[in-house]
């Protein structure tokens, strides 16, 4: 019997507890055992309805495809909800070998790995890349957005948002050589927080109108750390090379305020130049891929809304001259927290070094910032990097997963007393800002 003799542990950092759906009261239990199965259903009955419109755009060749994915897909779902191991991928390029290694390790750790005993990290992106696999093994299907219906359905909800939106930050463009840069830079911080509500993986595919994103004020209530000044301050320090870096959520509406704050550091000129990482292939359904990100620029551009249209002009020149930049890279849907970037990409590290500010968007991200682990919520951000800083961070997230760090003592008691889901509904926002690493990390 092993015996505990360092009675001195630091309950601060509990052992190496990963969210997994191994523990049936975690969310992450709720998202393999109910949301995944719900996700792959969802994702039946598109094809399912769209197959006409599918066959017409990829081909008669591609009805045969559509009938094998479809049987792939309902074999997964079986795989996922009897808890059978996460099967090898088919490839050899880099990300497909960090997949299945990581696979084997976690195997030859846990006896095998299945997808509700690994870590939850794992199991959920995993089940993004079998999908993309399933239509990349194809003849006809292979660049096919089986989630482009969701995105654009999201995005056509939230237009009239979109152009309230416009209007304002038209208006700050206008009179930015006059107004509180501080002001409007705050207020646009938190915004962005908001938008980060519209994300379908978490509302399962329903597209909800992205409410009263617009009503800040009300929602200041909720947010439970708010590092805005400390970003302002970075945002205006001259940095050598004044670059800006921000790592994308969701299309639809979330996309657009990112544009629209991009846009606003860009026209106060603190950043020379803006790169947006977007993901290489369809992600827990709503996130940006860069056709996704050009389409956006395009429906801006084009629409009937004078402040809409000319943002969407704006933006498309700024990427025309190279002031902005879409980057795509592979790790950024592989399964691993963000310490092991160095090790796996290490050519993005190295990029995200360059950078005066790194913006990473939404819960998942959030989630492999810190490590997927189950933290005590008062740990600092820093430690919880474990490492992980190759720039000044921030995070602006609506908290959608059982992980959080950051907080007062006493505030993550107040909000289970409130409602005792309050990390699984994005109803709290994070706005956290990280510069140096603890001492001991
Ligand atoms: O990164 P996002 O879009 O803010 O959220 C992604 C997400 O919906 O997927 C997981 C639940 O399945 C959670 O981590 C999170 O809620
Ligand atoms: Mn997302």
């Amino acid at each position: 019997m092993c015996e505990c003799t360092d009675m001195s542990l630091d309950m601060k950092t509990p052992r190496n507890i990963y969210l997994s759906a191994f523990y049936k009261r975690s969310f992450a239990y709720h998202t393999v055992k109910n949301r995944m199965p719900v996700i792959i259903t969802q994702l039946l009955d598109t094809l399912t309805r769209n197959k006409d419109s599918i066959v017409a755009e990829f081909g008669e060749n591609s009805r045969e495809d559509l009938k094998q994915v479809i049987g792939e897909l309902s074999k997964f779902k079986y795989e996922v909800q009897t808890n059978k191991p996460l099967t090898k991928l088919v490839g050899e390029e880099t990300d497909v070998r960090i997949y299945n290694d990581y696979i084997a390790k976690q195997a030859s750790e846990e006896g095998e790995t299945t997808h509700f005993n690994t870590i939850w990290l794992l199991a959920e992106c995993y089940m993004y890349k079998r999908i993309k696999e399933m239509f990349t093994l194809t003849a006809t299907l292979k660049d096919f957005d089986y989630f482009k219906s969701s995105k654009t359905e999201q995005y056509n909800q939230s237009i009239h948002l979109m152009d309230n939106l416009s209007q304002l930050v038209v208006d700050i463009i206008d009179n930015h050589e006059t107004c509180d840069r501080k002001q409007a830079i705050l207020k646009m911080l938190k915004l962005n927080l908001w938008g980060n509500k519209c994300d379908l993986s978490i509302s399962l595919g329903k597209v909800e109108g992205p409410g009263q994103l617009h009503d800040i004020k009300a929602l200041d209530q909720f947010i439970l750390a708010d590092d805005s000044e400390k970003i302002y301050q970075a945002l205006i320090t001259n940095d050598n090379n004044n670059i800006i870096d921000i790592v994308l959520d969701n299309s639809g509406y979330e996309v657009f305020t990112d544009l629209c704050l991009m846009d606003i550091l860009t026209t106060f000129s603190l950043a020379k130049k803006i790169r947006f990482h977007v993901k290489a292939i369809p992600w827990f359904i709503s996130d940006v891929m860069e056709k996704d990100f050009l389409w956006t620029l395009q429906q801006s551009k084009d629409c009937k809304n004078s402040y809409r249209q000319q943002l969407g002009s704006r933006w498309t020149e700024y990427l025309a001259n190279g002031q902005w930049q879409v980057m795509v890279h592979h790790f950024w849907t592989c399964p691993y927290e963000f310490k092991f970037m160095s090790q796996f990409a290490p050519d993005l590290y190295e990029l995200l070094t360059e950078s005066k500010l790194v913006i990473f968007k939404g819960d998942l991200n959030y989630r492999k910032l810190f490590g997927e682990k189950n933290w005590d919520p008062t740990l600092s951000p820093e430690e919880a990097l474990q490492g992980f800083l190759p720039a000044k961070l921030c995070t602006l997230r609506t908290i959608k997963a059982d992980i959080v760090v950051g907080l007062k003592p006493g505030q993550a008691e107040i909000c289970h007393k409130t409602d005792e889901k309050w990390m699984e509904k994005g109803d709290y926002g994070l706005i956290q800002f990280m510069s140096k690493l603890p001492k001991n990390v």
